[in-house]
């Protein structure tokens, strides 16, 4: 065959794929070695028959890989897209990548957020994919499954919550085991176990504080050691060899499972990436989390359940789930009851103390409810304080911009009158909900929790609580919520009943709140490090539990 024919060859091979492929998702490891193994086949071939069979393989291989290339872009910007309609950056009508990159910077939702001002409710931010800023977005999360950034990157079929299954009767049927767990009355047995945990969080404070030289402490890293702790106890009952408060993670078991969960959430919007990105090298680090839970089910597997409170474990194991899964399943319960729980506590505490005025109420709330800072805490008294409960959902609001996908089902729907597609992956823009003045008024972006009480800001105030999408929406909302709100009140009222707080000398207040990034997880540039003061009638050495 001349040269120029074998380039015809392979235009009209990149023109066959693409037909072939349009619309499917494909998955990116097999695509790539099935692109090598071709490659390899036809330098084979072209060795007996041309005099440079390299040159002619590459030029193949770029013919091909260019007509492809060609024919998606022109696809995707061409007024026969079923997205050609909605505005958005030319380079995100293109590629996936974008959204991948502006999400990997963890500034996605101000992004997003300024293409909404410029566009628009409705935002194409991928060739595939709609941003949608309307509180009437908040219902397509009842009628959707969720998308491929969700699946599993390892795709060994493991069914685990939170990931995508292949059927929503495979995500009911184990959700239904988790729920068994997350009843009032499992949940209430755990609360001894939760406040053992936050006097142990109190004397950690003291004991890090006492050993730093500059006498401050590193808040949120001391928030994540005692909320993983819980969940170690909560999902392995006495199994768990966390023990971070008393070892800190000097292997960084933490970080790991932080770089996991912002690699789903950014690579995830280009699901073929990141099949081929999970087989690198540098991913192994990341598995230090899942080797630790692996290690941990195991030997909970092996032991008896505690007969103090029932663990989650102990529902998975009842119910006959495989012991990969049970490994798996043990991840998403560690990451996704530690990570959201201590973050928002130390958000919370950045906003109290930023705002002393605030600080100063909930500190009365609390004190004239347990005026005996060493007695227990009553947890019907404490779900039902509304300036606590004030303050938690004012934090959620500002620091829980989460970007999560969903594929619109055959036969497409309508939102506020736009057809949407079917397969279209949809997202609501819950930042720019959260902090919109339709549903926030006044001051909606600024920390206010007297918004969620009755009288609120004043007369105009309006505080549509529908839109605080933080803990989501549907069949696949979370599932630890209530027990979410426990931790997080628990905590919050422990730390401020036992000490008075400061930020540390020299700390920079608006540089802390602009150096957040969020990635489904939030990783902070600077440490929010604090002095904490031991309150008269404290006396950490004869905590009562
Ligand atoms: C402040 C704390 C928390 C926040 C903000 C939060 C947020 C969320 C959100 C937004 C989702 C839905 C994700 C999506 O659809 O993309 C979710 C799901 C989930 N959350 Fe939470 N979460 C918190 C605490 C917890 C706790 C304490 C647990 C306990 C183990 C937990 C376990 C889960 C699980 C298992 C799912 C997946 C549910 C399913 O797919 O059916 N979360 N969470």
């Amino acid at each position: 065959m001349e040269n120029e024919e074998l380039l015809s060859v392979a235009a009209l091979a990149g023109a066959a794929t693409c037909a072939t492929f349009r619309g499917h998702d494909i998955r990116g490891d097999y695509a790539a070695l099935a692109f090598i193994a071709t490659s390899l086949s036809l330098y084979s071939v072209l060795r007996a028959t041309l005099p440079s069979p390299l040159l002619a393989t590459l030029a193949v291989c770029s013919a091909y890989g260019f007509t492809v290339w060609l024919i998606t872009v022109a696809y995707r910007l061409s007024p026969w897209h079923p997205l050609a309609a909605y505005p958005g950056p030319y380079i995100a009508k293109i590629t996936g990548l974008w959204l991948s990159y502006i999400s990997f910077t963890g500034k996605r939702y101000q992004i997003l957020d300024d293409l909404h001002t410029r566009h628009g409710p409705f935002l194409r931010v991928g060739p595939g994919c709609l941003s949608i800023n309307s509180p009437t977005a908040t219902s397509l999360y009842l009628s959707t499954e969720k998308s491929e950034a969700y699946r599993l990157p390892k795709h060994n079929g493991a069914v685990a919550l939170f990931f995508k299954q292949d059927t929503s009767a495979i995500h009911r049927d184990r959700r239904r085991v988790w729920s068994e767990f997350f009843t009032r009355s499992s949940i209430a047995g755990l609360i001894p176990q939760l406040e053992r945990r936050t006097w142990e969080l109190v004397q950690c404070f003291e004991r890090r504080q006492e050993a730093s030289q500059d006498k401050t402490v590193n808040f949120p890293e001391t928030m994540y050691h005692w909320s993983h702790d819980f969940m170690g106890d909560m999902v392995f009952g006495g199994c768990s060899t966390f023990e971070l408060m008393k070892n800190g993670d000097p292997q960084g078991i933490i970080h790991t499972g932080k770089m996991a969960t912002a690699m789903m959430d950014s690579l995830g919007q280009t699901p073929w990436l990141l099949d081929i990105l999970w087989h690198m090298p540098f991913t192994k680090k990341m598995h230090l989390l899942d080797d630790h839970a692996a290690r941990m089910m195991k030997t909970r597997v092996k032991s008896k359940d505690l007969p103090e409170y029932r663990d989650l474990a102990s529902y998975w194991i009842a119910a006959g789930i495989p012991q990969h899964e049970l490994e798996t399943d043990a991840v998403v319960a560690i990451v996704g009851g530690s990570d959201n729980t201590s973050i928002t506590v130390s958000i919370a505490l950045y906003f109290l103390l930023s705002h002393r005025e605030y600080y100063d109420r909930l500190y009365a709330e609390l004190k004239q409810t347990f005026p005996d800072p060493m007695a227990s805490v009553n947890l019907d008294e404490l779900t039902t304080l509304p300036f606590l409960n004030a303050v938690i959902h004012e934090t959620l609001r500002l620091a829980s911009p989460y970007f999560n996908p969903r594929v619109v089902p055959k036969g497409g729907l309508f939102v506020d009158g736009q057809f949407i597609p079917e397969k279209t992956v949809v997202a609501l823009a819950a930042h720019s909900q959260q902090i919109s003045e339709a549903n926030f008024y006044p001051a909606p972006k600024h920390f206010h929790p007297e918004r969620w009480l009755p009288e609120g800001l004043g007369p105009d105030t309006v505080t549509n609580k529908a839109v605080l999408a933080s803990f989501s929406y549907g069949p696949h909302h979370c599932i630890g919520r209530v027990l979410a709100y426990h931790q997080m009140r628990f905590a919050l009222a422990r730390i401020l009943l036992a000490f008075d707080i400061e930020f540390a000398p020299g700390f920079d207040v608006a540089g802390f709140y602009d150096g957040i990034l969020n990635m489904r997880t939030m990783f902070l540039e600077q440490d929010l490090r604090v002095r904490v003061h031991k309150r008269e009638g404290i006396d950490l050495a004869k905590v009562p539990v």
